[in-house]
């Protein structure tokens, strides 16, 4: 996995940090700062995909629950994607960071684009929404796996990703999961959606994967100019802000939040589903931004892609759903596709790292022999 630039070192300021010494020492040191270096990304990144993971799964299994009951309001659905953005603030202020300042680094520039993102997330998620509450899962996992495709084209157009055979491969294995996931999905219009309806969900989910697949190669570029993490939190925050306006906008001009009379479970139920959502989708955003940074667009919809499979067997599980060999297959296609995906960008990023090490102590190793070579003239001056 290619991790970006603001992760690298500073190869001068880790050469001079040891001030002198012969080069087999300062080769040492080098070797210790990248590796230090190394292991605090994997973590974060370790992180990152235990939150999408959580995150994914559980908005998903709640935002079923809510239809489940009764809950039809989409502005809702749409609303509770992003309105947890005051929870940022928390990791926006843990996360270590030079400025103590929140937002300090921020041009004007950087503030309109990530509120101009926003909307697009905040259209991506209404069209989400309507697509999960018109469509059953299998149907609505097989139209976003379109988005890998999307934006496998997009980010190498955007942001010149190499099109690997390892991420080629991925795309095509979970595209093929998702075919045979809605292949076999027995009833493909849930209950009470007419055709009309059916269609209206059909069109929204493609928008949506379209949408996604413009937002997260857009959003690549615009981590090329953050800081660090900490910055990157604060993007999401703002672009949240502008997802959330527009969504709250919406449900004012549909005539705001109306008492849901088809609920069957009571109102300390709903505002708890409500109140989970808000924060399921938290994880899962920070997640999928963690990875845009730490990664690549790519990786990222690849892992957002793979959870959609990963979300059908939580419906089994949770909701009691048919779990037939035609799903076992896709699953098992999806757990191969990702597997054999990461292992081969580990393996890449390990040597990439191998070949930086090697050149940081190249570089140190001349370093110190013309240091040395100059206090052999002073001496003998
Ligand atoms: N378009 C799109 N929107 C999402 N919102 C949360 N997950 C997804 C996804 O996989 N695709």
């Amino acid at each position: 996995m290619e991790i970006l630039s603001p992760k690298r070192g500073s190869r001068s300021q880790l050469g001079h940090e040891r001030g002198g010494g012969d080069a087999a020492e300062s080769a040492v040191a080098v070797s210790e700062a990248v590796n230090q270096r190394a292991r605090s990304n994997t973590l974060l990144l370790v992180a990152n995909y235990m939150i999408l993971f959580l995150g994914s799964l559980s908005s998903s299994l709640l935002s079923r629950f809510y239809f489940v009951h009764g809950g039809s309001n989409r502005w809702v659905e749409t609303l509770v994607q992003s309105a947890g953005f005051p929870l940022l603030l928390l990791p926006s202020y843990l996360a270590p960071s030079p400025s103590s300042r929140p937002f300090a680094g921020f041009s004007r520039r950087l503030v309109y684009v990530s509120l101009l993102l926003g909307l697009l997330l905040g259209v991506n998620n209404l069209l989400f929404s309507c697509g999960v509450s018109y469509l059953s899962v299998s149907t609505s996992s097989l139209l976003l796996s379109s988005q890998l495709g999307f934006t496998l084209l997009l980010s190498a157009l955007l942001v010149r990703h190499p099109l690997t055979f390892s991420s080629l491969n991925c795309v095509v294995l979970l595209t093929l999961s998702s075919v045979l996931l809605a292949l076999n999905s027995s009833g493909d219009r849930p209950p009470g959606v007419d055709r009309g309806h059916f269609f209206l969900g059909f069109a929204a989910t493609l928008g949506a994967a379209g949408l996604f697949a413009v937002y997260l190669p857009v959003t690549q570029l615009v981590y090329r100019g953050v800081s660090g993490y900490r910055m990157v939190v604060e993007v999401q925050l703002l672009m949240e802000v502008a997802a959330t306006a527009l969504a709250a906008t919406g449900m004012a001009a549909s005539g705001g939040w109306r008492k849901e009379d088809a609920w069957d479970l009571g109102a300390a139920p709903y505002w708890t589903v409500v109140a989970a959502t808000v924060v399921g989708w938290q994880f899962c955003f920070m997640g999928t931004a963690g990875m845009v940074f730490l990664t690549s667009s790519v990786n990222s919809v690849i892992c957002m892609t793979a959870l959609l499979s990963v979300n059908v067997l939580g419906g089994v599980l949770v909701f009691g759903d048919e779990f037939g060999g035609g799903k076992a297959v896709a699953l098992a296609l999806c757990l191969w596709a990702f597997s054999s995906y990461l292992y081969g960008e580990y393996k890449k990023k390990k040597k990439e790292e191998e070949e930086e090490e090697a050149v940081m102590a190249m570089e140190e190793g001349k370093e110190t022999a013309r240091r040395e070579s100059s206090e052999v003239i002073t001496v003998v001056d």
